[in-house]
C-alpha cells in the first residue's frame, strides 16, 4: 500500500542586505549616529558658524549656551562647535584614507604573498613581521617624528602600521583559495597568474578586505587624534579632534568643556563606526549571519509551538510525527525538513531517498538533536524512541540516548574518525562512552566488534591508523562503533556512497545480516533506488523537505504514485542495458521541464 502526498513547497523570503544589517539593531544605531556625524561634517561649509580658526581672546573659554556660541569657546575665544564640525571632517578624511592606503598595499602583499608563496611569500612576510615587531603607536611617532609632524605624515604613518594588519588577513585567505580547484581550473585554461590573481583569486577575497576596513576605520581615526594630541598630526590653527583634546588639556580643570566635547565626539565616532562595521562584517559573512560560526549547542534548539503527547502507547521502535526543522538565518528561519512523519518497526528498515538537498539528512539528524544549532531548529513535530518523546527530553538524557539505542554510520569514516588515534582505541572509546568497563575489556569488545563486521586479523589491524584502512574497511569499523553499545536503532546516512560498487554490495550484506541477526531497526537513507531494492522493506520519497510518497518496496518499485518516484526509479540502470537506458530515461526528465 503506499500513499503520496503532494503539496507545493512553501517558499521562505530571504532578507535583502539592508534589511538584515537594519535588523541588528546596535548596528541599526552606529548607521544611525556615524551617519548624523557624516551629514553634518559634509555640510560644514554651508552651516551658519563662525570661521573655526578666528580667535576672540576677550571671549577665551565661554562655557557651553553662551550667546553666540552653542558649545562655547576655547582658550584662544575660537567657537568650539565650529572647531568640533571642522574637526570632525579632517578626523573623517584623514582616518578613511588612512584607511584605504592601508588596505590598498596591505591586501596587496598579502594577495600576492599568498598567490606566489616561496621566496616572495618569505620576503613580503618577513617585512610585515619587522613592522609588527614594534609597538604600533610607537612605531607611528617615530615614522612622524622622521617626516615631521603634519596632518599628511600623520596619515602615511598610521596606514603604514596597519598595512601588516591586513596582508596577515588577506594572505591567510589567499593561501587556502589559491588550492581551490577554480583556481587550478583557471590555470589549466591558460590564464595568466595577474588575471588568476584578479579575476579568480580577488573576487574571493574582496567581502574580506571590506570586513577588515569597517572595522578597523574607527580605530585609525583613534590612532590619528593620538597623533595630533600629542602634537604631532594636525599643526595650529588646523583643527581635528585629537589636536582639539590636546589643546585643552592645559584646562581640563579650568574650563572642561573645552576637552569633554571633542572627547565625546571621538567615543561617539569610534563607537558608531565600530558597530556599524560589526553588523556589516556580519552581514558580509553568512556564517556569522546564520550563527555557524558559533559553538554549537549539544542539541539542537527546539522551538515547537505546540507541545505533542509525551509518550504514545503500543509504539514500534521508532516513530516519527510531523517532524520539521529548520535553520535560522538572521531572524527568520528557512525550512529544510516540513511534516515529516514515519514508522520503523524491530528488524526492519526503512529507506529515505530522495535528491539531494531534499533533507533526508537533516532528517536523520534531526531524530537525535544533532542538527547543528545555530542555525538548526526543530519548529514543530515529536519523535517517539520507545514510545517516548525524546525531544521533549532533558538535554543530558538525550545525549545519554545517542550511541546507546540510536547510533549513528556516516558517508565517509575518513572524515568522522580521529586521523591520530589506532581505530581499535576509537571503538573502545565508544564502548566506555555508555558502559563502566575498563580500557582493557573495552579494547577486547573492540577486536570482537571488528570481527563482528568482517574485519579479517583484527588484532593485527586494531592498531592501524585510519587512513592505513581501505575505504570499505574504514566503513565496517564505522559499523562497529554504531554496534558497541547494542543499539536499537543504527541510522546510516549514505554509507556507501563513497565506495565502489562491489564494497558496496559487501557493506550492505553486513548491514542487512546485522539486521537479521540482532533485530535491528535501520534507517537507510540513500539516493540510489538500486540500493532501496536491495536492502529495504519499505521506503519513503523525500522531495523539497517532504515526504511525497511511502509505503513497502515492492509495490512503490511496482506502482510508484509520485511523478518524482517514477523518476528516481528510472535513473536505476538494468545490467546489459546499455543505450536503451538514456531513451528510456530521457522522455520523463522532457516531461519534468517546467
Ligand atoms: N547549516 C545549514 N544552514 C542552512 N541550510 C542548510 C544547512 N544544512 C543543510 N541545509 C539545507 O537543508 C536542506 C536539506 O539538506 P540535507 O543535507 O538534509 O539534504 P540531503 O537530502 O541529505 O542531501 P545530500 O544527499 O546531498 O546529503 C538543503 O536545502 C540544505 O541547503
Amino acid at each position: 500500500m503506499t500513499q503520496s502526498v503532494t503539496t507545493p513547497p512553501s517558499s521562505s523570503k530571504r532578507r535583502s542586505k539592508w534589511q538584515l544589517l537594519m535588523a541588528n539593531r546596535l548596528a541599526a544605531a552606529g548607521l544611525f549616529v556615524f551617519g548624523f556625524i557624516l551629514v553634518v561634517a559634509i555640510l560644514a561649509p554651508l552651516l551658519p558658524m563662525p570661521d573655526p580658526n578666528m580667535t576672540d581672546q576677550p571671549n577665551r573659554l565661554l562655557p557651553p549656551l553662551s550667546q553666540g556660541h552653542l558649545l562655547g569657546t576655547d582658550h584662544l575665544g575660537r567657537d568650539i562647535l565650529s572647531r568640533l564640525i571642522w574637526g570632525t571632517q579632517i578626523s573623517l578624511i584623514v582616518g578613511v584614507s588612512a584607511t584605504a592606503l592601508a588596505a590598498l598595499f596591505g591586501s596587496l602583499i598579502g594577495l600576492v604573498a599568498g598567490y606566489a608563496r616561496g621566496v616572495t611569500d618569505s620576503v613580503l612576510m618577513r617585512f610585515v613581521d619587522m613592522l609588527m615587531a614594534f609597538p604600533y603607536i610607537l612605531l607611528a611617532i617615530a615614522i612622524v617624528a622622521a617626516l615631521g609632524p603634519g596632518l599628511l605624515n600623520a596619515l602615511y604613518a598610521i596606514a603604514l602600521v596597519n598595512i601588516p594588519f591586513f596582508a596577515r588577513n588577506i594572505r591567510g585567505v589567499t593561501v587556502s583559495i589559491r588550492n581551490r580547484e577554480f583556481v587550478d581550473a583557471a590555470r589549466l585554461s591558460g590564464k595568466g597568474h595577474v588575471a588568476i590573481l584578479f579575476t579568480e583569486v580577488l573576487p574571493n577575497v574582496l567581502p574580506v578586505i571590506v570586513i577588515t576596513m569597517s572595522t578597523t576605520v574607527g580605530w585609525m581615526i583613534l590612532e590619528t587624534a593620538g597623533l595630533s594630541f600629542l602634537g604631532l598630526g594636525a599643526q595650529p590653527p588646523t583643527a581635528d579632534l585629537g589636536s582639539m583634546l590636546g589643546q585643552a588639556r592645559a584646562q581640563l580643570f579650568t574650563a572642561p568643556h573645552a576637552s569633554i566635547i571633542p572627547g565625546l565626539m571621538i567615543f561617539a565616532l569610534v563607537m558608531s563606526i565600530n558597530l556599524l562595521g560589526d553588523g556589516i562584517r556580519d552581514v558580509l559573512d553568512p556564517r556569522l549571519r546564520s550563527g555557524a560560526l558559533d559553538r554549537p549547542l549539544s542539541v539542537t534548539r527546539i522551538a515547537r509551538k505546540t507541545t505533542p503527547a509525551a509518550t504514545l502507547a503500543d509504539a514500534p521502535v521508532l516513530v516519527v510525527e510531523h517532524l520539521s526543522t529548520g535553520f535560522a538565518n538572521g531572524g527568520a528561519v528557512t525550512p529544510a525538513v516540513r511534516d515529516v512523519s514515519f514508522r520503523l518497526g524491530k528488524g526492519e528498515c526503512l529507506g529515505i531517498i530522495g535528491e539531494s538537498g531534499s533533507g533526508k539528512s537533516v532528517t536523520a539528524l534531526s531524530l537525535m538533536g544533532l542538527v547543528a544549532s545555530p542555525p538548526g531548529v526543530i519548529s514543530g513535530g515529536a519523535v517517539y524512541i520507545g514510545g517516548q518523546d525524546v525531544l521533549a527530553l532533558r538535554q543530558q538524557e538525550l545525549i545519554a540516548l545517542r550511541g546507546a539505542r540510536v547510533a549513528y554510520v556516516f558517508q565517509d569514516p575518513l572524515t568522522t574518525l580521529h586521523p591520530l588515534f589506532p581505530v581499535a582505541t576509537q571503538i573502545a572509546e565508544a564502548v566506555m562512552a555508555h558502559n563502566h568497563v575498563g580500557k582493557r575489556e573495552a579494547h577486547q569488545r573492540a577486536l570482537e566488534l571488528m570481527e563482528t563486521v568482517g574485519i579479517r586479523d583484527a588484532a593485527e589491524r586494531a592498531s592501524a591508523y585510519p587512513h592505513e584502512l581501505s575505504g570499505g574497511q574504514r566503513q565496517r569499523i564505522g559499523i562497529a562503533m554504531a554496534l558497541a553499545n547494542d543499539p536499537d536503532i543504527i541510522i546510516a546516512d549514505e554509507p556507501t556512497t563513497a565506495l565502489d560498487v562491489t564494497v558496496q554490495a559487501r557493506i550492505l550484506e553486513l548491514l542487512q545480516n546485522l539486521r537479521r541477526e540482532r533485530g535491528l531497526a535501520l534507517l537507510l537513507i540513500t539516493h540510489d533506488f538500486g540500493v532501496v531494492a536491495q536492502v529495504c522493506d519499505r521506503v519513503a520519497v523525500m522531495k523539497n523537505g517532504q515526504i511525497v510518497e511511502q509505503g513497502d518496496t515492492a509495490s512503490i518499485l511496482r506502482d510508484p504514485q509520485h511523478d518524482y518516484t517514477k523518476r528516481l526509479i528510472a535513473c536505476v540502470p538494468e545490467l546489459g542495458e546499455g543505450h536503451a537506458f538514456l531513451d528510456r530515461v530521457r522522455p520523463l526528465f522532457e516531461e519534468a521541464k517546467p
